[in-house]
């Protein structure tokens, strides 16, 4: 299957050895900016992706200070068309890119797709593709009237919702200290729940819609080359853009420290790439070289590791039957309890939650679904590949788990399966969750007032 994969990806360079960006127009209206992209394979399609973003009134001075925006986003939008066929050679026929910036992008490619060349068993490196961009330098439409930050003692932020439990602890812990906006792409139900159980004011909802070209999903369907794709780079653009337009300086992300470990131990496959550290540093350099906005992009949570992260969520009980964090129930806004998403989330927050507590999120206890034990082993670290989804690092897993036992074991309960063949497995090291929750990086690009808060809250 997989050398079926790699072989395809060959014949489809070769029968489609272009993918063209032709371009983007846009429409300011009175409470929306929509834009449609324009790529194209020859030979195979066109393709019309859509955003329509939420706009506040206020009055955009240039509306040329927009299309920096614009054409980078198209940026990030076109990976998920290029993939189809992985062609060579990706025109620009609407925007300059220097030498530097091509070198950013494929960077992004290689590392952002990661997942989707393991996947697929494709083995890909910077010589096997190039940028043209035909547009010359003076065409660059460079931002005149940058964002400003108004007002340092309650500054306007922007939250991407995802509808789990690192964006609402965010929320809460901007709560009285930050203007908050709420940004979602694509509303679900978690998501809007999410900011219903908040205190962030309606009219700060700013949701944002998107349209996949169908002839993508068509192709999908046809067997052409899918897999994983960056969104959380898609997010990081987007967010941008949608905080440039509604006049907002900050954007506040979610992303954690245990998102810049390895899937693949000892690989540089990172199914959370664009969640990682690196990807926020390399964004954050390019936006202020290159974009220029003014918006400040940083994930609040950074310093914390998933089981700190999942300590506060468990104090917040608004949202406790509302979120969901399980991407495979996501459309049917459900946790589908069989997936790895749903069983890591169980594993972390049950240190923290009685069994009450747990049974109320999940409807059974996920530690006793024997079922579960190949993807158990693959979060405990005794597989070489952690599964691919959005799951914290081994030793917090671990270490959640050692305490979750110690619990157990002081309240004379009996133990559920997983937790009776964890108990038994020989030659793991001994973890101390408290270690992790007392864990601060300091590999963040949080702004000082923000810092200065979450050392304030004693965090
Ligand atoms: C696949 C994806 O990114 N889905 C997100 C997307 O959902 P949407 O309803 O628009 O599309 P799907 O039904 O999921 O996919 C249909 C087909 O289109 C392809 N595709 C989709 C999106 C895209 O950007 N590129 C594509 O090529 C896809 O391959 C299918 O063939 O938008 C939603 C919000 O509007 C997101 O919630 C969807 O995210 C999924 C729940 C999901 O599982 N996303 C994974 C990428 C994921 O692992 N998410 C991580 C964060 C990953 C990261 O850091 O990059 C997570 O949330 O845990
Ligand atoms: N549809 C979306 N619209 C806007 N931002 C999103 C969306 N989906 C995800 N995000 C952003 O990406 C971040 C990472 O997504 P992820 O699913 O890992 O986190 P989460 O939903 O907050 O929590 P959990 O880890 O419990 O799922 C979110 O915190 C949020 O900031």
């Amino acid at each position: 299957m997989e050398n079926d994969k790699a072989k395809l990806f060959e014949e489809l360079r070769t029968k489609y050895p272009k993918f063209i960006y032709k371009g983007y127009t846009y429409a300011i209206g009175e409470s929306s900016l929509d834009i449609d992209f324009n790529f194209e394979i020859p030979g195979l399609s066109q393709f019309n992706p859509r955003w329509s973003i939420k706009k506040s009134e206020s009055k955009i001075t240039d509306p040329k200070d927009l299309e920096l925006l614009i054409f980078n986003l198209g940026m990030v939008e076109l990976i998920s068309y290029w993939k189809l066929t992985c062609s060579p050679k990706i025109i620009i026929n609407c925007g300059y890119l220097s030498s530097e910036q091509i070198k950013w992008w494929k960077k992004l490619f290689i590392k952002g797709l990661g997942e989707f060349f393991y996947t697929n068993g494709i083995s890909f490196n910077y010589d096997m593709f190039e940028f043209r961009c035909d547009n010359s330098q003076n065409n660059i439409n460079f931002i005149k009237n940058p964002v400003a930050v108004a007002d340092n003692s309650n500054p306007k932020v922007l939250i991407p919702v995802g509808g789990g439990k690192d964006s609402a602890v965010t929320i809460n812990l901007l709560e009285n200290k930050a203007d908050r906006y709420g940004y979602v792409i694509n509303p679900r139900k978690a998501c809007i729940d999410t900011l219903n159980a908040s205190s962030i004011p309606e009219d700060k909802y700013i949701f944002v819609h998107r349209t996949l070209d169908p002839n993508m999903l068509r192709l999908n369907a046809e067997g052409f080359l899918n897999g994983h794709t960056p969104f959380s780079a898609m997010v990081a653009f987007s967010a941008v853009l949608t905080a440039f337009l509604n006049d907002i300086p900050y954007v506040a992300l979610s992303n954690e420290s245990s998102a810049n470990e390895a899937t693949v131990l000892g690989s540089d496959v990172n199914h959370q790439y664009s969640k990682s550290f690196e990807f926020e540093a390399d964004f954050v350099n390019y936006e202020k070289e290159y974009i220029k906005s003014g918006v400040h992009y940083f994930s609040l949570l950074r310093p914390f590791a998933e089981v700190k992260i999942a300590e506060f969520f468990s104090k917040y009980k608004e949202y406790h039957e509302i979120f969901r964090s399980c991407n495979a129930g996501s459309k049917l806004d459900i946790w589908c309890n069989k997936c790895a998403k749903c069983l890591f989330v169980y594993i972390i927050l049950s240190p923290f939650l009685d069994e009450s507590g747990m049974l109320k999120i999940f409807g059974e206890n996920l530690l006793d679904k024997d079922e579960l034990k190949p993807i158990f082993d693959k979060l405990i670290g005794i597989m070489p590949e952690k599964p691919f989804e959005c799951v914290g690092s081994y030793n917090e897993v671990n270490a959640a788990l050692q305490e979750l036992l110690r619990q157990y074991e002081k309240n004379g309960m009996s133990l559920p399966v997983l937790l009776e063949y964890y108990r038994k497995l020989p030659g793991i090291p001994k973890y101390n969750l408290q270690d992790y929750c007392d864990s601060f990086d300091n590999d963040n690009l949080i702004p000082d007032y923000f810092l200065n808060l979450l050392k304030d809250m004693g965090k």
